[in-house]
């Protein structure tokens, strides 16, 4: 059992859209395909990823550097014996030899994206779905319905409050009940405008979490905690520069509502030094390291370890990044739900074909693996580049 070829592909997901910090007109992505050789029904195994939205594809890294790692390893040095499998673990640290500490970058969005290929690999080899995998290897109860809440209201051009509202709306009649727009790209009274467009077209039946990117410097992040503050948000996302756990900390004196940060967190450690310093209140606040972009789910065990030590429970982690490997993780190991970006980063993102949001959950169904032969349009790629 073996891992023949490691495939990647960086594909558009570009779209008009801007939040405070970047427009998505060339946002790409890295799909990967881990080939194996282990046969399953008749075709080899193959396991696939791709990075979320927000960092670019990583096709330099994983071709230059993390592909031959895995290749040239002694196949033996992979497996997962007790189990008769390969195991993520061994492939993740064959990946990072001769990598220094620190300086997590981008390498962590290129080992993440092979990573969920690894994976996807190992669950189908086992045969199960990956939720359930990860349940049954941590002593868990798996729970297949997770929330979902929809991430939107960027800024684009030409984009009015009715054109906000609208897209609002929308959301809510395709079942979710939290929804979530960008602030910060616009003058703040701009923004209290279009908050309140938003609160006036929800009303009572959903939610509004609200996301500033990492744009604001603390007395701007402290000038929108006064304004937020009169509104009954679900959360305040990303204030300030993600690594800057002062600010941070410094917020919660103005805001006593729940906050959200993490997506560009990108290692334990990182995670580590914002539950020390960043002042995140474990009743309250929400975690949104995204595996994608961190190193994947072997990582994102070690920062499940350090959530425990630190006395937070995976319940308050939401991740970033709207695609159906945080799914997998939340269903098997009990995270507070995932984000969705109904709209957004197709073929990449959302659910399995049929799968329907409800009172703002999914059920996800028993596919193999992380469950991409599920979503048409996404495994037509997929196959595209290891059939
Ligand atoms: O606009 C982005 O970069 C995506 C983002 O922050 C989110 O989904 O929370
Ligand atoms: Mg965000």
């Amino acid at each position: 059992m073996r891992i023949v070829d490691v495939r990647e592909i960086t594909q558009p997901i570009a779209s008009p859209i801007r939040n405070a910090y970047i427009d998505f007109s060339r946002m790409t992505t890295s799909l990967v395909a881990v080939v194996t050789d282990v046969v399953r029904d008749g075709r080899p195994v193959v396991g696939y990823g791709f990075n979320s939205n927000g960092r670019y594809g990583q096709g330099g890294l994983i071709r230059e550097r993390f592909r031959g790692r895995i290749l040239e390893a002694d196949p033996q040095s992979l497996r997962d014996d007790a189990r008769d499998n390969i195991d993520p673990a061994k492939v993740w640290a064959a990946m990072m030899a001769n990598e220094k500490p620190g300086g997590h970058g981008e390498r962590s969005v290129a080992v993440g994206t092979v990573d969920m290929a690894v994976w996807d690999a190992v669950a189908k080899i086992e045969g199960k779905p990956l939720f359930r995998l990860l349940a049954e290897r941590h002593g868990r109860e798996a729970n297949p319905r997770v929330f979902v809440y929809a991430a939107g209201g960027y800024y684009y051009p030409g984009k009015d409050n009715a054109a906000l509202r609208a897209e609002m709306r929308g959301y809510l009649d395709r079942g979710y009940n939290v929804v979530k727009m960008k602030v910060g790209g616009a003058p703040i009274e701009e923004d209290r405008r279009r908050i309140e467009a938003v609160l006036a077209e929800i009303g009572a039946q959903a939610r509004l979490a609200v996301d500033a990117n990492g744009r604001f410097d603390l007395e701007t992040a402290i000038a929108y905690a006064r304004m937020l503050r009169d509104y009954p948000l679900f959360w305040y996302e990303e204030a300030g520069d993600p690594l800057d756990y002062a600010l941070q900390a410094a917020l919660s004196e103005f805001y006593p509502g729940p906050m959200a940060t993490g997506e560009n967190l990108f290692s334990h450690q990182d995670a580590r030094n914002l539950l020390r310093y960043g002042g995140m209140r474990p009743d309250r606040d929400w975690l949104q390291f995204d595996c994608a972009l961190s190193y994947g789910l072997v990582e994102y065990l070690r920062t499940l370890e350090v959530l425990h030590q630190f006395g937070w429970s995976p319940s308050r982690c939401i991740p970033h990044g709207g695609h159906q490997m945080s799914l997998m993780i939340a269903a098997g190991l009990g995270l507070g739900g995932n984000e969705s970006y109904p709209d957004l980063f197709q073929p990449y993102g959302g659910f399995p074909d049929g799968v329907r949001v409800e009172e703002g959950h999914v059920v996800m169904p028993e596919l193999p693996g992380i469950g991409f032969e599920g979503k048409s349009d996404l495994i037509r790629v997929m196959r595209e580049l290891a059939p």
